[in-house]
């Protein structure tokens, strides 16, 4: 454990603990400890055991506590509180609570609903499980992201909690919050500063070219090269809510796609997607963000949409970048799912994969794993062959509910800006 600031108390010594995380206590693991200059008291940045490290906090002393005898009685926040309520997989328990979780029900349940177990709790592999140059990576990685400094941000209407570290310049990246200008992304450290850049600042919109109006919904394109600070601005605060993808600086190789909802005073940003101006892996998006207070709204699958709409456009099949985290997997098989059964649906014929790629631009790859998911592939003869009743297609139909928004192709003004190979209509 790192202590930045002062000594460690007895107390939190033995490394294993308990912490506090909505009114219960949870074995956990001190990563980090501070001195909260506001509060004039030390702080402790804890990871719950087996969580994902947005659930990561800084707590005061008496939020923590190490008496042996509690452990035995203590359950992991794993699988448990730690997706209720407030925490960011709200929703996606259904699975959990229905079962109670406990071994022997956990050994009944079906590889199918163990699957969607782990998906929905996004199962990650241990060091151990990991090839050797990834795993050092991996490592590398926790090590330089380890503690988030900064636990909020204030942008337009919204104080949003944070989820992980970013790389700010040193003078912000230590600094408890931020506050954002939702028009030019600039970040500044007081709010005063921020008070005073909102009576300054010309931005109502992202910069860039609008590409689609569709009702308050406004999509942006811009170019890493042109709109680098934009950019780079964007990169940052995504940053704070994505784990894994490590672009903040050289954003020329990228096009960036910011979707904004419209209102009289200027468009304010709900989410983008980035993307390589040349993929050579396929890759239709690097990066897709919603904000925190716009998610579970169905803004996600919408950039999604669109992403395979340019996708059409350009006459490519294409992926998301890989490896998507445990919220982009969730969002892409919702997607990929009601997309795939929507053409088996209305196809007067039998459907190949290949067909179903070509028709839709999602990857013959992600559709047999979506239709493996749902039980509609067989492998027979060396083949993956769709297996498909109208029962089935019913009850599947009423599982994946409708999106709530549809990218309205009329509405898109883009044509790609650079050439691509095309593999859509190269059908062998
Ligand atoms: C290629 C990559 O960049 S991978 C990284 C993906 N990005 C991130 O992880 C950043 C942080 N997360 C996010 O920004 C968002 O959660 C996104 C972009 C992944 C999804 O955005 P949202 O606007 O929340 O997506 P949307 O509302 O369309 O929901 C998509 C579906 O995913 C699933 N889902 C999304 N969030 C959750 C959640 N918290 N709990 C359970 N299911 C969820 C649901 O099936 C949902 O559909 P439904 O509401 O119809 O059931």
């Amino acid at each position: 454990m790192a202590v930045e600031n002062g000594q460690q108390n007895s107390q939190c010594e033995t490394g294993r603990l308990l912490a506090k995380r909505n009114n219960k206590w949870y074995p956990a693991e001190i990563i980090h400890k501070r001195f909260n200059e506001e509060c004039n008291h030390d702080e402790y940045y804890v990871h719950y055991d087996g969580c994902d490290r947005r659930l990561d906090q800084w707590l005061p002393l008496d939020q923590i506590k190490d008496n042996p005898d509690d452990f035995d009685n203590c359950e992991s926040l794993t699988d448990k509180e730690a997706i209720t309520n407030n925490d960011t997989l709200s929703n996606s328990n259904a699975y959990s609570n229905n079962n109670n979780n406990n071994d022997s029900t956990f050994r009944k349940i079906t590889r199918n609903q163990k699957r969607r177990h782990n998906e929905i709790n996004h199962v990650q592999k241990s060091f151990s499980e990991m090839d050797p140059e990834t795993a050092a990576l991996e490592r590398e990685h926790e090590a330089l992201t380890r503690v988030k400094y900064i636990t909020k941000i204030q942008i337009g209407l919204y104080e949003i909690d944070t989820w992980y570290f970013s790389p700010y310049p040193v003078d912000y990246g230590k600094e408890p919050k931020l506050w954002i200008c939702e028009y030019c992304l600039k970040y500044m450290r007081f709010e005063m500063s921020y008070i005073v850049h909102k009576l300054d600042c010309k931005c109502r919109q992202p910069p860039g070219k609008e590409i689609y109006r569709c009702g308050a919904i406004s999509i942006w394109e811009m170019d890493g090269n042109v709109h680098k600070i934009y950019c780079q601005n964007l990169c940052l605060m995504a940053k704070l809510f994505l784990d894994h993808k490590t672009l903040f600086f050289d954003v020329g190789p990228f096009m960036f796609y910011v979707m904004c909802q419209v209102d009289q005073n200027g468009a304010h940003i709900i989410g983008y997607f980035s993307k390589e101006k040349h993929s050579s892996e396929g890759n239709n998006v690097a990066c897709i963000l919603t904000l925190p207070p716009y998610q579970r709204k169905g803004y996600g699958k919408l950039l999604i949409a669109f992403s395979y709409e340019l996708s059409k456009l350009e006459g490519i099949i294409a992926s998301p970048e890989k490896p998507l985290s445990d919220l982009g997997l969730l969002s892409y098989r919702s997607y990929w799912s009601w997309v795939l059964l929507q053409h088996l649906n209305s196809s007067y014929k039998p459907l190949s994969v290949k067909e179903l790629s070509y028709r839709t631009s999602i990857t013959e790859t992600d559709i047999i794993n979506t239709l493996q998911s749902m039980n509609l592939l067989k492998y027979w003869k060396g083949n993956h062959v769709i297996s498909v009743t109208s029962k089935a297609l019913h009850d599947l139909s009423k599982q994946y509910k409708r999106p709530r928004f549809y990218i309205d192709r009329t509405a898109i003004r883009w044509t790609p800006p650079y050439k691509k190979i095309n593999y859509r209509y190269n059908k062998n």
